[in-house]
């Protein structure tokens, strides 16, 4: 039988500002609680609305503990009082704080916003948002109608100064981000403002900062959110062209979940199929043929997944960005053409051949997707020890790149063929670097007589040779259309006719080693003789986990830190 006590007449008086239902409350406890340090006491609250994290309606028994010697000292919301008491609350480590954060960048601008989420978010409004004042101009505390912004001021909890006029709204969990109670606080954006806010919840002693990607931790561990869907929105929060922003809102919004999780019940349906062999056995009632019916289903689900797993790794290149390498011989206009991408002189050029030594890399925009440029040396044979250094880079730098660009000097490369034609030939030293995938662009067309325009170009099977001159603009237009519609095709942007084509389902690397993993199982399945039905429905089953790996659904720890440590604080 649990005794009943009303809270301590000083705890009671000053919890009541932050805790109006604290008055209805009734606490419960094993025993009456005494000053004694360190006591641990259940209690519990039915006040019906009160957030108060160990009173809060999920989760109404918390563990506390009175005693002043325990770190944070109590305060006037029963957390703990900066004079301290000899009777006084503690929140058990192991419950979980409040946190709050800058959710956007720190500096001068029209609005900051700062967010709390926990289940105290609530208490934080009560200390520091005035959302009106009374008939004589004193400030009212009012609790927030949630999912509504509100006029504020916010003030500092203990001085009560006002630090800033602002807006708040109140996200009542599970309806929020993070699933939590979530606070958001929108004040000017400027750095004593912000620092003031920031300062202000600091001193409530239930609230602590946020880590990196917490906020999105926490949706992710309340349900709201799956790891494809986190993924997507820090991908979302880095995507700098249009293509990226587009790939990770399917992921964020959920549907690459969507896509995963008809994979991973389509991979449990083959399970279930091939453990009613098991459940039934021999000679019972159950229908011809299911072993067959599952194994032509396995046989799809294996083509679909091998059919995304060889996808030139589309997506993550799109969501990396695509890395492009100019490469070709000296002078030929390699560094101009960065130039001319970039729209400005990030690269030296000069007359001089051998001028590029190092790779220089820019991250563009083309055509709606991110691609990474590379300027490279000039490939000559060269007895500079920095310049062949130089060409040894680029060599590699062209073999490990996603697409190559080779710019050729026009007038060097087209010689005249038969009576009136040219033909354009490769330097000797190029053709190991050129492939049928290789881009070519045939600069300096200015310097070209008249009726060397047309060419014949047997040495290369290409079919994107662009001519343009970097110097009086001629042919950049048509090099930069059909440039990023080779990229467009190439990356799956686009199909042949032109249309948009599907997008890619696997956009990170981790995605795709567990949908290997998932199709390694699959193909154990397949190979496994229909008498071992046990260990077939084993297969399935461990093909289900790794494709519920991607999601987060099964034993994630491991990855958890890795992706939301990339996050920034406040997200
Ligand atoms: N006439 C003419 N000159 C050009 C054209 N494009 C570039 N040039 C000139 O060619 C020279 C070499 O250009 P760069 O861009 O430095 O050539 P590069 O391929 O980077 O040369 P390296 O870095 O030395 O390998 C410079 O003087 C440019 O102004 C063009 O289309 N026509
Ligand atoms: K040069
Ligand atoms: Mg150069």
């Amino acid at each position: 039988m649990s005794a009943r006590f009303a809270l301590g007449a000083r705890t009671a008086r000053t919890a009541r500002p932050f805790i109006p239902d604290c008055r209805a409350a009734s606490l419960s406890t094993s025993r009456k609680p005494t000053p004694k340090k360190g006591t641990k006491h259940r209690l519990a609250h039915t006040g019906p609305r009160c957030s108060h994290f160990a009173f809060g309606p999920c989760r109404p028994y918390g563990t506390w503990s009175y005693g002043s010697s325990a770190g944070a000292t109590p305060d006037e919301s029963g957390r703990g009082t900066a004079e301290g008491s000899s009777e006084q609350l503690l929140l058990s480590d192991a419950q979980r704080r409040t946190i709050y954060a800058l959710s956007t960048p720190p500096g001068k601008a029209g609005v900051a916003v700062v967010r709390v989420s926990g289940p105290d978010a609530l208490a934080v409004w009560r200390q520091i948002v005035q959302t009106g004042r009374d008939g004589k101009g004193k400030a009212r505390e009012r609790d927030p109608e949630p999912w509504k912004m509100h006029r504020c001021r916010v003030v500092h909890p203990t001085t009560k100064e006002v630090l800033d006029d602002g807006l708040a709204v109140f996200f009542k969990g599970p309806k929020s981000f993070t699933t939590e109670d979530v606070l958001e606080i929108h004040v000017h954006s400027g750095r004593a403002i912000i620092s003031s806010v920031l300062n202000a919840i600091a001193c409530l002693p239930f609230c602590r900062p946020a880590e990196r990607g917490e906020f999105t931790r926490r949706a992710f561990e309340g349900g709201r959110l799956d790891l494809t869907q986190v993924e997507g929105l820090r991908d979302l929060i880095d995507a700098e062209t249009d293509t990226q922003r587009k790939l990770a809102l399917k992921n964020a919004e959920g549907a690459t979940r969507a896509r995963l999780e008809q994979l991973r019940n389509e991979t449990i349906q083959c399970m279930a199929l091939v453990e009613a062999l098991i459940d039934f056995g021999e000679g019972e009632d159950i229908e011809e043929g299911v072993y067959e019916q599952a194994r032509e289903r396995v046989l799809r689900l294996r083509d679909t997944i091998s059919g995304h797993l060889s996808d030139n790794r589309k997506g993550e290149i799109m969501r990396s960005g695509i890395r492009l390498a100019i490469f070709g011989p000296p002078n030929a206009g390699k560094s101009s053409l960065l130039n001319f991408l970039a729209q400005r002189e990030a690269a030296i050029v000069t007359p001089v051949p051998g001028t590029t030594r190092d790779i220089l890399e820019l991250s563009l925009d083309i055509g709606g997707l991110p691609v990474i440029v590379a300027d490279t040396a000039g490939l000559r044979k060269t007895d500079d020890l920095v310049e062949k250094i130089g060409v040894e880079r680029a060599k590699q730098l062209v073999n490990s790149s996603d697409v190559s660009l080779c710019v050729l000097p026009a007038p060097d490369v087209l010689v005249p063929s038969g009576a009136t034609g040219y033909e354009l030939q490769l330097p000797a030293s190029l053709a190991p670097l050129v492939t049928d995938k290789t881009l070519i662009l045939l600069n300096k067309v200015d310097l070209l007589p008249l009726n060397a325009r047309s060419f014949t170009a047997s040495d290369v099977l290409n079919r994107h040779i662009w001519r343009a001159s970097l110097s009086t603009g001629e042919g950049t237009q048509e090099f930069m259309q059909g440039f990023a519609q080779v990229l467009q095709q190439r990356y799956n942007l686009l199909t042949e006719d032109g249309s948009r084509a599907e997008e890619p389902l696997i956009t990170h690397a981790r995605h795709r080693t567990h949908l290997e993993n998932a199709l390694q199982f699959l193909d154990a399945f397949l190979q496994t003789p229909p008498e071992d039905v046990v260990l077939a429905a084993e297969e399935l089953r461990y093909a289900a986990q790794a494709i519920g790996k991607i999601s987060g659904l099964i034993d994630v720890e491991d990855v958890l830190d890795a992706v939301f440590r990339d996050f920034c604080i406040g997200k």
